[in-house]
């Protein structure tokens, strides 16, 4: 079993007095897992400010120098990694064990099968649960080989990388960074064009990075909403420094917070605001949010924007699954701001959300239970009927997901009886400061 196997931390929030105060949420977990890999690729030194010190990171900056890299810590979220180049990667000679991080897997997978190295990958008990078989089939058409798997396509695998990558055109199933990064980091050790097209655009801070990095890719729009990406394989991707801006995913929380708790008024600073993460943000505003923009900057080639938050009165809005991809992570707080909302809230087209590190669907409806609110799911819908309250009290159990622990407790804050969590424990994958954070907004929360 992999060593991340974690003993289960219950927490609870109680009813919360007005939040108040100033907060940064950490790095963006995207972009440092990325900066890792990315610097891992290049030749020369990459320096990192503002990276995620998160479990699944961590994970990431290990199994980067397993696989070759220098990296060091020189101060807090300051790190230095002298990379080896594309091609130039060593064999690992230990497992490369993700804990509970499916992009920091996913992405690794990219990286192996495009190198003739082979490499095992592992996990705790929910990553052994998600499915790999769609970072494995593209890859498998690049010329790598499972060599092992799990059933059903999971981890623990042994993947063989391709002895000569081939550059493929690939259309991805499903809106997904985590594929369209997988494919072009190993098309980078590929001779000529890779292309990923997308129906529904994703993330794109692979494509950023890579061409601040020295690579070229090329971005074109494809269909109504979707894009066709094109990068040429052999570049010589040369170190950098990268400015990892704050995790718009992991602002959510203090933020949404702040519009539920009345009397409320928090300053969330320095927010990535790059357009295919803030999905969560224009439907908050759509449901009558008081949120102003004091700040608009530049940091780390992404927009950022200082956010002043002041409680609210949210009505319940329509959401549709066209928006899913740019907010993916955020419906489990969603859900908790349309629990207080007057009116019903759909969100629609969450397939995917059964697949993150928890069943997200089932989790939030069953947590919403838990606290007394009345949800329904109906297909790939999640609707949520908001009554201005909720009375809390209960236990959400998170099944190993950070998103459901920190979702949940934030519902506590605003609600009757408070609300606990049955394990707190994996919020330390992807915002390890969250508790400190909220305490010094004036929560009772632990
Ligand atoms: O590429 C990334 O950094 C991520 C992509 C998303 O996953 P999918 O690619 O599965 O949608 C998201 O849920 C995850 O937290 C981070
Ligand atoms: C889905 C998430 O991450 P990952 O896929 O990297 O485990 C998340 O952080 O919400």
């Amino acid at each position: 079993m992999s060593a991340h196997a974690s003993i289960p931390r219950p927490a609870a929030a109680r009813r919360s007095g007005p939040l108040r105060g100033r907060v940064r949420a950490p790095g963006d977990k995207s972009m440092s897992h990325r900066a890792m890999m990315i610097g891992l690729l290049a030749v020369g030194e990459t320096h990192v400010t503002g990276l995620l010190e998160g479990e699944d990171v961590l994970a990431t900056a290990k199994a980067a120098r397993a696989l070759g890299a220098h990296v060091e810590r020189v101060g807090e979220g300051e790190w230095r990694i002298r990379g080896v180049g594309v091609g130039g990667l060593a064999e690992p000679d230990e497992i490369l064990d993700f804990g509970n991080a499916g992009t920091g897997a996913r992405l690794m997978m990219g990286v192996v099968g495009g190198h003739p190295i082979t490499a095992r990958f592992d996990g705790d008990a929910s990553l052994r649960k998600r499915p790999m078989r769609r970072i494995l089939d593209p890859l498998i058409e690049m010329g790598a080989s499972v060599v092992e798997e799990a059933a059903g396509g999971r981890c623990p695998l042994t993947l063989a990388g391709a002895r000569e990558t081939i550059p493929i055109v690939y259309e991805t199933p499903v809106a997904s960074a985590q594929i369209k990064s997988a494919v072009l980091l190993a098309g980078l050790n590929a001779p000529g064009a890779t292309t990923v097209i997308e129906r529904e655009a994703s993330r794109d801070h692979t494509e950023r990075m890579l061409r601040h990095f020295g690579a070229t890719i090329d971005v074109e729009p494809f269909g109504a909403h979707g894009r066709r990406v094109t990068l040429i394989g052999h570049p010589e991707l040369e170190g950098s420094r990268v400015v990892v801006p704050a995790d718009p995913s992991s602002a959510a929380f203090p933020l949404v917070a702040a519009l539920l708790v009345p009397g409320s008024d928090v300053v969330v600073e320095g927010m990535m605001m790059n357009p295919l993460r803030i999905g969560l943000i224009d439907t908050l505003l759509e449901m009558g949010a008081d949120i102003e923009f004091l700040d608009r900057g530049q940091a780390g080639g992404e927009d950022i924007a200082t956010l002043r938050v002041r409680a609210s009165r949210l009505t319940g809005v329509d959401v549709p699954a066209a928006r899913a991809p740019s907010m993916i992570d955020e419906y489990p707080i969603l859900a908790v701001a349309a629990a207080f909302a007057h009116g019903e809230t759909r969100m629609r087209g969450l397939s995917e959300l059964r697949v993150k590190e928890s069943d997200r669907l089932a989790a939030v409806a069953d947590g919403l239970a838990a606290a007394g609110v009345v949800a329904r799911i109906e297909g790939d819908d999640l609707i949520v009927d908001g009554r201005g309250a909720a009375r809390g009290g209960g236990i959400a159990a998170t099944h190993l997901d950070h998103r459901i622990a920190m979702a949940f407790l934030v519902l506590g804050l605003a609600a009757e009886a408070g609300m606990g969590v049955d394990d707190s424990a994996m919020i330390a994958t992807s915002f390890p400061a969250f508790m400190p954070l909220m305490s010094s907004l004036g929560a009772e929360v632990g």
